[in-house]
């Protein structure tokens, strides 16, 4: 049997929730906007890495973060005594490196719901989760949730301070539109994590716990207006968007121009802008590509909440 796994990307900080809050999306023209991992039996273990991002990645298939999963997958077996057959992986590698798109994210959590699905389920969520931060950390240097959980569960998640269950899912905002620019150069997440400070003031503290706070109540009674306007990220925004050339003229302009809210997705360089009618949308799109993109690599999505996750293709 082959099974074919599809893991979402993901805005993993949504700006006002450093390293607590993050959204699967998709693009509304159907364009698949992730990675497939694929599963099938073989003689030995063995990883293909094919797709237009592949040459981006590490000539040695074993230094691959899917590789890292598999051989974590099965020390799990191991440990917990059960008998496992060898597979062949192919990671279809269709989202660019150090994006902010959550592109190492969609490539953890393809593999490991790929292999769990081959082996018929050993793991839970919490189990299968828990793998996933602990892939994600030894690539960004550092253990956080907000790309592995959308990614693997769809939606809007919401990060939680208590070991047992790791995420909860808010109710997002799904009709509104997220344009996604990938300028095409990279930044990686390690070096983003490390220009920030290591402590903040208090006047910092109140202002995020506030906005977060109002953002988690006006999604629960889909209060856009009231969630979108105080969008400000105190936490990494200030401290990034050095990194991302021309970022503050493009959030002045789409602010002007009708976006409800603009914010490096991840630790950048992709820009996110929330709209709430596909019209306006797709205008700010089209400046985007002709404004934000650096290079041929670059490009522009409109996309709506991915409220699926990862999933096995047909
Ligand atoms: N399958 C993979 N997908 C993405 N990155 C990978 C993968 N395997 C190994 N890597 C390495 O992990 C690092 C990922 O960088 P990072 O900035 O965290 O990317 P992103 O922010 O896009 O997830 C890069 O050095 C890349 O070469
Ligand atoms: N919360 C993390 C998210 C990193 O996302 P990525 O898509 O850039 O890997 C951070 O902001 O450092």
């Amino acid at each position: 049997m082959k099974y074919n796994v599809f893991a979402p990307a993901s805005i993993g900080n949504l700006s006002i929730g450093f390293d607590v809050l993050g959204m699967a999306v998709q693009p509304i023209d159907g364009t698949l906007l992730g990675d497939v991992v694929s599963i099938e039996s073989a003689e030995t273990n063995h990883l293909s890495i094919v797709g237009d991002f592949a040459d981006k990645l590490p000539s040695d298939p074993q230094q691959n973060i899917v590789w890292h999963c598999l051989v974590l997958f099965h020390q799990y077996m191991q440990t917990n005594d059960l008998a496992f057959e060898p597979v062949k992986l192919t990671l279809d590698k269709k989202m660019p490196v150090g994006s902010g798109l959550g592109s190492s994210a969609c490539s953890v959590v393809a593999a490991l719901v790929a292999l769990n699905t081959f082996y018929q389920a050993p793991f839970d969520e919490q189990q299968l989760l828990k793998m996933m931060g602990e892939m994600e950390a030894q690539i960004s240097g550092s253990l956080h949730y907000d790309n592995v959980a959308p990614c693997y569960l769809g939606g809007l998640q919401l990060m939680l301070p208590q070991t047992q269950k790791v995420t909860t899912t808010l109710p997002s905002f799904n009709d509104h539109y997220y344009i996604m620019a990938y300028p095409g150069i990279e930044v990686s997440t390690k070096a983003a994590r490390d220009v920030l400070p290591d402590s903040y003031t208090r006047a910092q503290a109140i202002e995020y716990g506030q906005t977060l706070a109002s953002f988690v109540d006006a999604c629960y009674r889909q209060d856009a207006q009231q969630a979108f306007s105080t969008f400000e990220d105190v936490i990494a925004e200030p401290y990034r968007k050095h990194l991302l050339p021309g970022f503050d003229e493009a959030r002045q302009y789409l602010l002007a121009q009708g976006g409800l809210a603009v914010g490096i997705s991840g630790s950048g360089p992709t820009l996110f802008c929330v709209c709430e009618n596909e019209q306006t949308a797709n205008e700010l799109a089209c400046w985007l590509k002709e404004n934000y993109l650096k290079t041929s690599l670059g490009f522009v999505h409109v996309c709506e909440a991915d409220t699926h996750g990862a999933r096995i293709l047909d």
